[in-house]
């Protein structure tokens, strides 16, 4: 388990981490996101030792990092691979010695080394590119030699700082499936940075917002994207729907526990109003939906839809409504 109290870390007179507290489960996949300059590699760097931090305390395990030696880092790193967006291969070695690196630096012998790197060509599926250099491969045949390099060790831990932000949809597609079967084969704990949502949806089970060096939101993705906190429209922005000016407005969150209900057809039917669907996201999310439809209702079918709606179960939200049509307690 990795274990942050209270860390701070100052680039000079920077602050650039503000006292976070983060708690990541032994085997989970853990992403953390934000954008660009809120501390997330920061953070990554100081799980590894890469960084010192000025405050606070950070366990790996029971490994207390701050007071490690330089020799006992070395020996701890051995334990956490990394990978990075822009692969970090050397140019001048093959596939096969850039995997192999890791392991001639800690002087194993010979062929223990060549069926490590055998095996682990086997987990990223690119037999046919042994021999060639990193200047031949896909962008997304790249980072699955680093990601090879980063279990030529066996790490416990796989720290990922945007890992697919330089890769097309598809070959991030084929990364995250390779991080899942490897978190789900070898139960190696991962956290997994990144400025892309729909990344941590698709293989996060707990995620972390960062905001300005602080976490703002915690839990798992279903829990912060039900519960939309500020630090997640921050995230993602508004809706780019033209939402009509007349009636109201709403958007509806679905999740697992209502994804396959018919409810807004059921509920025109029993409340007899009208409703025009707007638009919506839907992704998939532990191979069931998640995600939001916004519709448009008249005005004098506000109140039993807002009755109906919670008397369901959905979460939902209005937006942009005429102040005068709302009471005050609704505003607020
Ligand atoms: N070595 C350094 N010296 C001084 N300032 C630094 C150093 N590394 C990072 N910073 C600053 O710390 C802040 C956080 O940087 P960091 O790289 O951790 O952010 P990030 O969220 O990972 O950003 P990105 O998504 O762009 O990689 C930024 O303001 C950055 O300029």
């Amino acid at each position: 388990m990795i274990e942050i109290k209270n860390l701070r870390k100052f680039y000079g007179n920077l602050e650039v981490l503000k006292g976070i507290d983060l708690q990541i489960e032994k085997g989970k996949i853990f992403g953390l996101v934000g954008r660009s300059g809120t501390g997330k590699s920061t953070l990554l760097r100081c799980i590894n030792g890469l960084e010192k931090y000025n405050e606070g305390s950070l366990y790996v395990g029971d490994v207390d990092v701050k007071n490690l030696s330089e020799k006992e880092l070395r020996s701890f790193r051995k334990d956490i691979g990394m990978i990075f967006q822009h692969f970090s291969l050397l140019e001048r070695l093959t596939v096969y010695e850039n995997i192999a690196l890791p392991l001639r630096c800690w002087n194993y012998d010979k062929s223990f080394i060549d069926k490590r790197v055998r095996e682990l060509l086997e987990v990223i599926d690119i037999p046919d590119k042994t021999n060639s250099k990193p200047r031949e491969l896909s962008g997304g045949q790249k980072q699955r030699v680093a990601i090879a390099r980063a279990l030529a060790m066996e790490p416990k831990i796989l720290l990922c700082d945007e890992a697919t932000s330089a890769l097309d949809p598809k070959s991030t597609k084929s990364i995250i499936s390779l991080l899942n079967k490897i978190n789900k084969d070898l139960g190696i704990t991962m956290v997994i940075v990144t400025h892309e949502m729909h990344v941590l949806r698709s293989i996060c089970e707990e995620i972390a917002i960062i905001e300005d060096g602080r976490i703002e939101a915690v839990g798992s993705v279903e829990k912060v994207f039900l519960n939309q906190p500020p630090a997640l429209k921050n995230l993602v922005g508004q809706k780019e729907i033209a939402l009509p000016e007349t009636g109201i407005n709403i958007e509806m969150f679905y999740s697992q526990d209502n994804a396959s209900q018919p409810i807004i057809t059921k509920m025109a039917r029993k409340l007899n109003i009208d409703c025009i669907i707007l638009g919506g996201e839907m992704e998939s999310y532990k191979n069931s939906p998640l995600g939001s439809i916004i519709i448009n209702i008249p005005n004098d079918g506000f109140n039993n839809v807002k009755k109906y709606l919670d008397e369901k179960n959905v979460i939902w939200k209005y937006f942009e409504l005429d102040e005068e049509f709302l009471g005050e307690e609704e505003i607020c």
